[in-house]
């Protein structure tokens, strides 16, 4: 899946992962009304909503990058509805030939890890029919508990011919508590990334590992000194845009190559329409501004990295 991302990336020129993050608010009113006529104050009504904005966005995005992300936590809030919202997202967006990103953040261990990974990633058997879960193609696991929660998501990935992206260093303003404590010489985050490079090692597709790290756009030094230490691992970069990362900050999170990095950008995507930069595509042109905004995303990387 790792190959198939890059290819992606390189036919498209498009090193753009958009975030499905919706939120009652960011829905245009024509969405929304009529998802309320039709099922009433309910959490089915959000569900239905949240599906026909996405799959308006993914209708108008699909040539121009190579890959979404879903964040399960906005759908999760609604219960069931919410989750059949995201598995017809995720079903939706890999029928356009979207890559799929489930920013699900698991991690547990054994046996518990193994059922993550086969919902997410794998399959289950029942008396011999096979299903597949929310059948994403990476998803995002946090490390705290060590090797034993990455390694049965390793077993399904190299099985699946799925990835990972490893938090490393992640964008919010406390990463730090944990992630930059020193551990002898080194920050917690180096340790993190030197482990990660090292899975990685074992679990390489053509050029670079499915074994992947997140790395925050809102901590460019860092992002550099990762850089160094995990030179084949794919870098899921969030925090561009909202969050304030920067294109010209991106330069060295890619390789020489051109490749290495996919930057995430959520909010400033799906909810360009109520942006007054995109004012011309408010309500029904909604995904018309998502477009817009992913053209001018691509343009402004274009510039920083040329
Ligand atoms: O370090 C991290 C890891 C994950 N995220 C997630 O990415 C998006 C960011 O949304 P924006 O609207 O572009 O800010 C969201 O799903 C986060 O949970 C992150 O921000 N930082």
């Amino acid at each position: 899946m790792i190959n198939l991302l890059i290819d992606k990336i390189k036919e498209q020129n498009s090193p753009i992962v958009v975030g499905l993050d919706p939120k009652v608010e960011f829905l245009p009113e024509c969405v929304r009304e009529k998802a309320f006529k039709d099922f009433g104050h309910s959490s089915k009504a959000i569900g239905e909503a949240f599906y026909e904005f996405n799959k308006g966005i993914i209708d108008h995005i699909y040539d121009v990058v190579p890959s979404v992300k879903p964040q399960i936590a906005m759908y999760e809030q609604y219960g069931i509805e919410g989750l059949i919202a995201y598995k017809k997202t995720v079903d939706y967006a890999k029928s356009k030939g979207l890559v799929v990103i489930g920013d699900i953040k698991r991690g547990d261990i054994a046996s518990t890890a193994e059922a993550y990974a086969v919902g997410h990633l794998g399959q289950v058997t029942i008396e011999g029919n096979t299903e597949r879960g929310f059948d994403s193609d990476f998803i995002t696991i946090n490390p705290y508990m060590g090797y034993d929660t990455i390694k049965p998501f390793l077993d399904v990935c190299k099985e699946e011919n799925r990835g990972l992206f490893v938090l490393v260093k992640t964008s919010n303003p406390s990463s730090g508590d944990f992630q930059d404590l020193k551990v002898g010489d080194d920050f917690l985050y180096e340790r993190v990334a030197m482990k990660v490079d090292e899975w990685g090692q074992e679990h390489m597709g053509q050029e670079y590992s499915y074994v992947g790290a997140v790395v925050g756009a809102t901590y460019p030094e860092v992002g550099k000194r990762l850089r160094e230490l995990m030179p084949k691992t794919y870098f899921l970069v969030p925090g561009y845009g909202a969050q304030g990362g920067k294109a010209e900050d991106m330069a060295h999170y890619f390789n020489k190559d051109g490749l290495g990095a996919i930057i995430n950008s959520s909010r400033g995507i799906i909810a360009a329409h109520k942006n007054p930069k995109y004012e011309q595509f408010k309500n029904e042109g909604f995904a018309m501004a998502s477009r817009q905004a992913v053209l001018d995303m691509k343009k402004e990387l274009e510039e920083a990295l040329r």
